[in-house]
């Protein structure tokens, strides 16, 4: 059976006598973006610093590509690449010189330096500003220097803490596009508070409150959680939401003014064929029927009063 890329076991870490996260159990067994969701203090970055090495944790064990990172803590950091919250930048070096250094510290053989400084601006747009003092530059591209080094040495695994934040609405999508595009061939973590930022970028969620995983799967698993599918129906010759709420699976109907409802199901799909079923035999006229997803930010504000 093939190792996941990363798996996470029973995980937890105390700062002095508090607890920061508990018993954390992840798995990523391929590429594509996974993004870490979770409020300020939910326990995202001491994770993210455990899973790249950075600090060791209290209990629990991590896997990479199956190597205990407490045992083979060199071997798997060679497959980590990690951009911190506070990107390591030394100001007063050129970018090309910081990518040499990193690429150094990351033990790659000499000879292989030369190609991958280059491979790395190339990716992240940086190779025009390759003799510049990272001091000199915006915000937006000194956060791509930032992502160059952690993936100067072509590492398997990138994990980036909270990536844009600080930067502005352009600088922003420059660099959620560029980690699009690093995820093409290897698997991306990424950190965020920013509903938006998970539903824009990410195939799978992880979410973290209070230092406990309370979700764990894809995008839409995760929409359809907490409040059920919502059916928006426009009907030209209505009949009272009474006779909407006999229509089997509808459990709920809720007036929209003039002609339109939502009505609540069990089974969105099912209620979808009832509904067109029972509007054609009783010639309700059926003007517009669609699914509603409940938007992230409410279920957001759900999990967060479940785990209070
Ligand atoms: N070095 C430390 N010493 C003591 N407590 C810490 C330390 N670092 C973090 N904590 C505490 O651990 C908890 C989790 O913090 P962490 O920084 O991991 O959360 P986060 O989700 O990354 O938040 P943010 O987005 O604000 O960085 C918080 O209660 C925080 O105060």
């Amino acid at each position: 059976m093939k190792e996941p890329i990363v798996r996470v076991e029973n995980v937890s870490h105390r700062y002095n006598v508090q607890w920061a996260i508990r018993d954390i159990n992840m798995e990523m067994p391929d590429s594509g973006i996974y993004g870490l969701l979770g409020s300020n203090g939910a326990g995202k970055s001491t994770l993210m610093n455990i899973l790249c090495g950075v600090l060791r944790q209290t209990e629990g064990n991590i896997f990479i590509k199956g190597m205990n990172t407490k045992k083979n803590s060199v071997a798997a950091k060679r497959l980590i690449g990690f951009l911190p919250q506070k990107p390591p930048l030394h100001m007063d070096l050129t970018v090309e010189e910081y990518l040499y250094h990193c690429a150094g510290i990351r033990l790659m053989p000499d000879e292989e330096i030369p190609e991958a400084v280059e491979n790395a601006m190339t990716e992240c747009g940086i190779l025009h500003f390759r003799n510049r003092l990272i001091r000199n530059l915006s915000g937006g591209y000194q956060q791509r220097v930032g992502i160059a080094q952690a993936i100067v040495h072509s590492p398997e695994l990138v994990v980036f803490d909270e990536p844009t934040n600080g930067l502005d609405p352009n600088q922003i999508l420059d660099i959620r596009n560029l980690i699009k595009k690093i995820a093409e061939n290897r698997t991306v973590i990424l950190s965020t508070h920013m509903l938006m930022e998970v539903q824009a970028i990410c195939d799978y969620i992880f979410m973290v409150e209070e230092g406990h995983m309370v979700f764990s799967g894809s995008i839409d698993e995760f929409d359809n959680y907490i409040i059920p599918n919502t059916v928006f129906v426009s009907l030209l010759d209505a009949p009272a939401p009474e006779v909407l709420l006999e229509i089997p699976g509808v459990t709920k109907v809720e007036e929209l003014g003039g002609t339109k409802f939502r009505l609540m199901a069990v089974d969105v799909n099912d209620v979808i064929d009832q509904m067109v079923a029972y509007s054609y035999k009783n010639a309700w006229r059926l003007n517009e029927i669609r699914v509603e997803k409940s938007s992230l930010n409410a279920i957001f504000a759900e999990l967060s009063k479940k785990t209070k």
